[in-house]
């Protein structure tokens, strides 16, 4: 194992970090009229939430993983009074706040916390308007007099249990992503001051992508194959520009991969990033939603001589991937087993999106049993997890979490 703090170099080696974070009050924040800008379809229980995301922990636990809070590791990364100044600073910046008195009185109220991890989970859960001190009525700020019925100054990040999605771990390095909604870019602050700040994790990583990049790119686009070769979808959330300039800098800083095979599908909500629709279980298994494969293009994207090439790929998914992985041949798991009905519902409900946590090992909700069951016939171990809150977001067991570690296969 090489000494760097990150090293991902497959979807499938024995995970041995991950990183997680615990839902919060963001989710008691959501209501019914600000759902679908917040990407949520629905408000979660948040106890419930909190117990079904502690066994989804625990469950890695027992299995031998270090599981890591984002929360903590960014409480962790305000080591100085400047730098957690400076966070607080361009958090309030990038926060859309409405009047320039509301923001100061914010600026005050963050200040006032003395603990750091109050401080981050404050900055997560957002501001009611409510909670604020009355802006008195010979304030100079005109914004923060006018009345609007909008109930927050600073909305919440409902959705950052979804950890793989604003960076990505990729080899030894870190793509810090460019989000495609305003509501989740904020949530990439995080990942920019742990890695250059956290005691382990600052200055010790490289990024390959950065947040202030102009064209988006999401971690659910992102998937590790081997140690030669990506994959990354053209979806709703990233761009086909993004993915050139990722494979550019992955070959800057020499991280070994070769090739990035995109996957270009339909662009919509239900199948917002390529891991809601294709995993890589095992060595040479994948689950796949049948409803993309009609539609699916897949592009090789190699870089030689300062160069880029990219070749569409015409023979078949399987044929392609158990090329490039130097298999022999390469199983294809359908998920709804055949039934359009079935494998739309389970879809919904993350039935393909699994997180690998050795080869032939994957955690996935349990109430996609149609879906779980053809993945045990194909001899796949599950550990199913209760997911009745938590998959109101939207996202399954890959979705909610980001490996740091993996052995190498
Ligand atoms: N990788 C994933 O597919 N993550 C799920 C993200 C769900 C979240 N509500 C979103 O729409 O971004």
């Amino acid at each position: 194992m090489s000494t760097h703090p990150i090293h991902v170099f497959s979807e499938i080696g024995k995970l041995k970090k991950v990183l997680l974070h615990r839902p919060g009050k963001e989710l008691e924040n959501l209501m019914p009229d600000y759902l679908e800008r917040l990407l949520f379809d629905d408000i979660p229980y948040l106890e419930a939430a909190q117990e079904e995301h502690d066994a989804f922990a625990n469950a890695l636990r027992n299995e031998g993983i270090e599981v890591l809070y984002l929360e903590k590791l960014a409480a962790e990364s305000l080591t100085t009074p400047e730098i957690r100044e400076q966070f607080i600073e361009e958090y309030l910046d990038e926060a859309n706040i409405r009047g320039r008195v509301t923001k100061k009185v914010i600026r005050q109220l963050l200040n006032d916390i003395e603990d750091n991890q109050e401080l981050i989970d404050k900055t997560m859960a957002g501001f009611q308007k409510s909670e604020l001190p009355d802006i008195p009525p010979d304030a100079e700020g005109l914004t923060d007099l006018v009345e609007s019925d909008y109930p927050f100054a600073i909305d919440p990040m409902p959705n950052l249990y979804f950890t793989r999605d604003p960076f990505g771990c990729i080899g030894n390095a870190v793509s810090l992503n460019h989000m495609f909604s305003d509501t989740r870019n904020r949530e990439t602050l995080y990942g920019k001051y742990i890695f250059k700040y956290h005691p382990i994790y600052g200055g010790k990583v490289d990024l390959v992508y950065n947040r202030d990049e102009s064209t988006r790119i999401e971690g659910g686009d992102e998937l590790v194959l081997s140690k030669d070769l990506l994959a990354v979808g053209i979806s709703q959330r990233t761009d086909a520009a993004s993915i050139e300039k990722l494979l550019i800098n992955c070959f800057k800083k020499n991280l070994g991969f070769k090739k990035v095979l995109a996957f270009e599908f339909a662009n919509n909500r239900k199948f917002m990033h390529l891991d809601t629709v294709f995993t890589m279980v095992d060595y040479d298994k994948f689950t796949i939603h049948p409803e993309i494969e009609s539609g699916l293009r897949v592009y090789s994207v190699t870089y030689e001589n300062e160069k880029l090439h990219v070749e569409e790929e015409t023979r078949d998914l399987a044929v392609v991937l158990a090329e490039n992985l130097g298999v022999e041949k390469v199983d294809l798991i359908r998920c709804g087993g055949g039934n359009i009905v079935t494998a739309a519902r389970e879809q919904w409900n993350d039935g393909s999106n699994t997180l690998t946590i050795a080869p032939g090992v994957v955690v996935v909700y349990a109430r996609n049993a149609v879906t779980n069951k053809i993945l045990e016939e194909h001899g796949l171990r599950l550990i199913k997890l209760r997911g009745s809150e938590l998959v109101r977001g939207r996202g399954g067991p890959r979705c909610m979490s980001m490996p740091f570690e993996r052995e190498d296969i």
